[in-house]
């Protein structure tokens, strides 16, 4: 099954040589200047398609460079999403919290109206669904048009208070590029669907304090009210000279007047730079409050109780969570293991997958997460599509009672509403190096659950000690150990020369047990360049007795890998050119070079499409 990446060979350029044998200088002059109008004209022409119709598909027009894959407009359409949240057109990226008000639930997002990249029109996208999955858009929610966010309404979070008003705070950049706080209310609180908003006319609330540089202050977010004394503490994020991490606290009971208290909520332990997007919430320990999602704003800390600091590193690009304790007399964030800190421990998911936001919905008592996943294609290709970013499906979130040193993220149960047609296959046999077609169709729109068995006299024979183990540097599904890699192979072409690997690789440690690496090879799942493709995961946590298990949510151009049910997650980018529309496939696999792996059970349902679109009777944003 191992076939390596072959890159398709890139189209003629306009630079390639027109002329062969010489000729008389007359005629050169007329043709260079018949060359240079048409090269004239044909860049003018793709610039205007562009310029007037940036969602539109310009492939023939514009100028292919070395590395750019010819698209068609099918290639293109294919890989808009079925049951993923999306705006039409242009980009998204931070989720800016959501809630669940008068019966919608809200979603607010950084969203550019105006390309398909960050640029200063970023502003607050908004949109209403009644279950998660199909959504409403609704006009922008605020826009950059005052001093105080000239440059951009960056991210923040909305918040219900306790007597049922609504408040807003998000970053401004301002004219000079100074990171400052900003207040909006909805006009109308009887208004279900909160239309109209106004920005409050004592704007900016809070500017940088000192020791705190003007680009390091952002993303404020009402985390905890006391009761006792009616104080709202609003955290922000930043970083010190040092470049060590650090959460402001501020108090404050009008959200207008605040007060910067002497102590921070922590520091991180490694020097891991600006902290974007902070979320701190509490989880419950114990089996009989597992399932019930905690809301932080009235939450106490106390016993069976543990708290989730989260930041999203500006550095290098990853949502890092730490579990620990939190004291509410000295305001402060401890983690259970300053070794896994925020910013060197634990992430949420280990693919592409950034400045995430939680939840606390009331209406089912649960805390659901959201994040965006980035495009990891050109920016021309993003161009062509005429959109940029994905909102992954949201994830509750449990702390996990059995191995008590991670978290549980799991897709939101009302996805299990849109599956369809079920294909069910049991115990089949994998030989060390073979694959099993899935006979189940069109594989695009899929939810996959697998659970494998090793075969445990291989297990038991296996010595070897492999402890250098790592996805990333590993060379992914093509590279064979002992008892790995096992998984699927997902939106694959029958050869099988396009293929997005998620899988098991088990080895033995030094200290004599099994440790399970979880990982995602994206390294063959386009055959078109100008794509960065990795092979992501980590470790998991496989407890005595327990099957591999996976979860895998396909849809068109993401994959939402889940191992343990839930204890480690892999979210990938993937742009397949052949895997598409009815020639997708799956496939199980096992390259294991000494065992022999069952796949015990494996359901894959059809997953029905959900809609994005422009709230019945209103203007699209
Ligand atoms: O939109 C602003 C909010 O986004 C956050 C977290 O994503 O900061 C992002 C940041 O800009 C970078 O991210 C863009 C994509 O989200 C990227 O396209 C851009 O090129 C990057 O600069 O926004 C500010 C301003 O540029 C920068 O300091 C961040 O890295 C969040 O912290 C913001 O509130």
């Amino acid at each position: 099954m191992a076939s390596s990446t072959k890159d398709v060979e890139a189209p003629p350029t306009l630079d390639a040589p027109l002329l062969g044998s010489a000729a008389p200088r007359s005629r050169l002059r007329v043709a260079a200047v018949s060359l240079s109008v048409m090269a004239f004209l044909l860049v003018a022409i793709a610039a205007a398609v562009l310029y007037y119709n940036p969602g539109g598909v310009a492939s023939n027009l514009m100028r292919l460079r070395e590395n750019d894959y010819p698209w068609t407009n099918d290639m293109l359409r294919w890989q808009r999403t079925g049951f993923h949240f999306q705006p039409e057109k242009n980009f998204q990226a931070d989720p800016n919290a959501a809630m669940f008000y008068k019966g919608w639930y809200h979603f607010f997002y950084q969203y550019n109206p105006t390309g398909v990249a960050w640029d200063y029109t970023i502003s607050w996208g908004h949109a209403v669904s009644k279950d998660l999955l199909h959504w409403n858009y609704l006009p922008m929610a605020l826009r950059p048009d005052h001093w105080y966010d000239r440059k951009g309404v960056w991210s923040g979070y909305s918040t219900l208070l306790p007597d049922g008003r609504i408040v807003v705070l998000y970053t401004g950049g301002t004219k000079e590029l100074v990171q400052v706080q900003n207040l909006a209310v909805p006009v109308n609180l009887s208004d279900p669907l909160l239309l109209e908003w106004k920005k409050s006319h004592v704007n900016p609330i809070l500017v940088p304090p000192p020791g705190i540089e003007d680009h390091d202050f952002r993303d404020p977010f009402p985390v905890w009210y006391n009761e006792s004394d009616s104080r709202w503490h609003v955290v922000i994020g930043s970083k010190d000279p040092e470049h060590y991490g650090i959460v402001l606290i501020y108090t404050t009971k009008d959200f207008v007047n605040f007060t910067l208290l002497p102590n921070i909520l922590h520091s991180t332990k490694q020097p891991v730079g600006m902290l974007e997007c902070v979320d701190l919430f509490p989880v419950a320990t114990t089996d009989s409050r597992a399932n019930q999602a905690l809301d932080m704003t009235t939450m106490r800390p106390g016993p069976g109780l543990k708290y989730v600091l989260k930041a999203s590193m500006d550095d290098e690009r990853h949502d890092y969570y730490a579990l620990g304790s939190f004291d509410l007399d000295s305001f402060t964030f401890t983690p259970d293991d300053e070794t896994i800190d925020v910013g060197i421990g634990l992430r949420y998911d280990w693919g592409k997958f950034y400045a995430s936001k939680t939840f606390y919905d009331q209406e089912k008592q649960r805390r659901v997460l959201w994040g965006y996943v980035g495009e990891v294609d050109s920016k021309r290709d993003d161009a062509l599509k005429g959109w940029a970013s994905l909102q992954n499906i949201p994830r509750t979130i449990l702390f996990d009672t059995k191995t008590k040193s991670n978290l549980i993220l799991w897709p939101v149960e009302e996805v299990e509403s849109l599956r369809t047609i079920n294909k069910n296959f049991n115990s089949i046999p994998l030989y060390p190096g073979s694959t099993y077609q899935l006979d189940v169709g069109e594989a695009t729109q899929l939810d996959i659950v697998a659970e494998f068995e090793v075969d445990e006299k291989a297990i038991e024979a296996t010595a070897e000690a492999d402890v250098t183990y790592n996805c990333s540097t590993s060379g992914g599904a093509a590279n064979r150990g002992v008892l790995g890699p096992f998984g699927l192979l997902v939106l694959a072409n029958q050869e099988l020369s396009e293929q997005t690997a998620t899988y098991f690789y088990v080895s033995r440690g030094i200290d004599g047990n099994l440790r399970t690496h979880f990982c995602q090879d994206e390294l063959r799942s386009s055959k078109a360049g100008a794509i960065t493709k990795r092979v992501v995961g980590s470790t998991v946590p496989v407890l005595h007795g327990e099957t591999w298990a996976l979860r895998i949510l396909v849809d068109h151009s993401i994959v939402e890998s889940f191992a343990q049910r839930g204890r480690a997650v892999a979210t990938s980018r993937v742009y397949p050119t052949e895997a598409i529309y009815s020639s997708a496939r799956v496939f199980l696999f096992n390259n294991a070079t000494d065992a022999i792996v069952t796949a015990k059970t494996v359901n894959v349902w059809h997953i029905n499409s959900t809609y994005n679109h422009v709230f019945p009777g209103l203007v699209a944003p």
